[in-house]
């Protein structure tokens, strides 16, 4: 069991895992001449290389995980539950920042800050309720309030900017995320969907019409947004096209907030013989095949996607990689996945966060037509989040190769709590927004095992870096 008898002990032995795993950190970063990034400079992915050391990850999981476990232990319990329940607001003050620009007009005002009539002022709102917001992200470690009213950047905060200026922004609001990293669009996405719809949750799973549904529109979405459309559907309505576009550069988002080869890792995409065809199932833009197609021209690609996507990512590949496109290595095909799979016996299918975004009924129909359209040595790729459970996992999973995981020094829970919170997060939000799922690796053996394949191992990315995790297919 992952407990302590007398409950000081538990707390001071969180405290010595904190302390001995920081020793641990600045043992390993002396060790390679690397400095820890300062929580107060603005992020650059160079600048993270001592934190992306694989044995410093591990020690930084145990922190995060620990120090989140010490407060629970420590906090008064009322106190403690009611900044959960209120937490939401952080999650809409961040979006309050994307959408006024913050970051930006922090980024031109430089380092020493801007006092908040500054920042309220290109955008008119109200100084002093926009000075209440800005300080409860600093509260939280989102920018920093370095004098009385008066904010700069740190590193997270300096992650919603989009390296564009106030004025090109203020002058097509539209284009805000063009050509950008899409953090900032996947937040405002966030702060705008996700935070909308889940004030609807309870409703949704009580009411008997919705409670046992796994029905993309019959979600808390549906509720928050007054729609019969499943979300994808309604990005399609001409009023949501910015909301369509925003979702789209999110996606690379969610490649650009984890390590930048996380796509390359734990399959052997080099091994493929020469000339392979890679489809990349409901591949959005194009973004993960951007990074195989710059990494392996040994290989070819199929990017499927929605028609209004395909459009989107018509425009993606002629900015980022157009001779990919214009010599056929890389083809974009509108297909719908629900429909049987034009292409096949590839030699790979893959799908990234796509099965997360379907309940079991509509995830099988996916996977039986990939099924339908593989050849013997055909291999299906799933990227996704695996939401582990909180306790250790018993379950006959566990013997697929690389399923098993050491848990973690106690009193640490077996999932490492905050350190992997992210896919917990993750998997809500798909319930509400598509009753969609994150799941184990017993729940995804057996959607394989019902449609015609067979797990065959799984390579477990690491949730605290963000990292999916991939499953490994073959025909059954
Ligand atoms: C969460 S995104 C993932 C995109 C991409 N795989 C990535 O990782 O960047 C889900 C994608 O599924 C696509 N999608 C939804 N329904 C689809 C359908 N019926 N057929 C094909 N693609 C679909 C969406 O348009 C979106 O691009």
């Amino acid at each position: 069991m992952n407990s302590v008898q007398n409950p000081v002990d538990e707390i001071r032995a969180l405290s010595d895992l904190i302390k001995s795993s920081i020793d641990k950190i600045e043992e390993s970063c002396l060790s390679r001449g690397q400095i820890y990034p300062s929580a107060n400079d603005p992020f650059t992915p160079q600048s993270e290389a001592a934190r992306m050391a694989p044995d410093v990850q591990e020690y930084g999981s145990i922190v995060v995980a620990a120090a989140a476990q010490l407060i629970a232990a420590t906090r008064p319990p009322p106190l403690g539950l009611a900044t959960h329940a209120l937490k939401f607001h952080v999650s809409s003050c961040i979006r309050v920042a994307i959408n006024l620009h913050v970051a930006e007009i922090l980024r031109e005002g430089g380092p020493l800050g801007v006092h908040v009539h500054d920042i309220a002022s290109p955008t008119k709102v109200d100084p002093t309720k926009l000075a209440r917001v800005l300080r409860l992200l600093a509260t939280n470690h989102i920018f920093l309030e370095v004098a009385p009213d008066v904010f700069s950047h740190n590193r997270l905060s300096s992650l919603l900017d989009t390296g564009k200026s106030v004025t090109s922004i203020l002058a097509d609001g539209d284009a805000k995320y063009d050509n950008t990293l899409g953090i900032a669009a996947l937040f405002d996405h966030f702060g705008d969907e996700a935070v909308k719809s889940s004030g609807y949750i309870t409703e949704t799973l009580i009411d008997p019409k919705t409670a046992r549904s796994g029905e993309p529109n019959q979600t808390a979405f549906n509720r928050a947004f007054k729609t019969d459309l499943p979300m994808f559907h309604w990005y399609d309505l001409e009023e949501n096209a910015f909301r369509r576009r925003r979702f789209g550069i999110g996606m690379e988002g969610t490649q650009n907030v984890v390590a930048p080869d996380a796509i390359l890792q734990g399959f052997d995409w080099k091994a493929l013989p020469q000339g392979s065809l890679i489809v990349d199932v409901g591949g959005g833009i194009g973004s993960q095949t951007h990074a195989l197609a710059k990494a392996f021209d040994h290989l070819s690609f199929v990017v499927q996607d929605r028609d209004a996507v395909i459009e989107e990512a018509a425009k993606f590949w002629n900015e980022k990689y157009p001779e990919a496109v214009k010599l056929g290595r890389v083809k974009l095909q509108a297909h719908d996945f629900f429909e049987p799979q034009p292409i096949s016996g590839p030699s790979v299918f893959f799908m990234r966060m796509i099965m997360h975004d379907w309940s079991n009924d509509y995830c099988l129909k996916i996977l039986s037509h990939l099924r339908s359209a593989a050849a013997p040595s055909t291999q299906l790729v799933i990227i996704d989040n695996i939401a582990s459970y909180a306790c250790p996992d018993t379950t006959s999973a566990q013997q697929t190769p690389g399923a098993s995981t050491r848990l973690p020094p106690a009193p640490l829970l077996a999932n490492k709590g905050e350190a992997n919170v992210l896919a917990y997060l993750g998997d809500i939000q798909m319930l509400n927004l598509n009753n969609g799922s994150e799941r184990t690796i017993a729940q995804f053996s057996e959607l394989l095992r019902k449609s015609g394949w067979k797990l065959v191992r799984v390579a477990q990315g690491d949730g605290f870096e963000g990292e999916n995790s991939k499953l490994i297919g073959v025909p059954a």
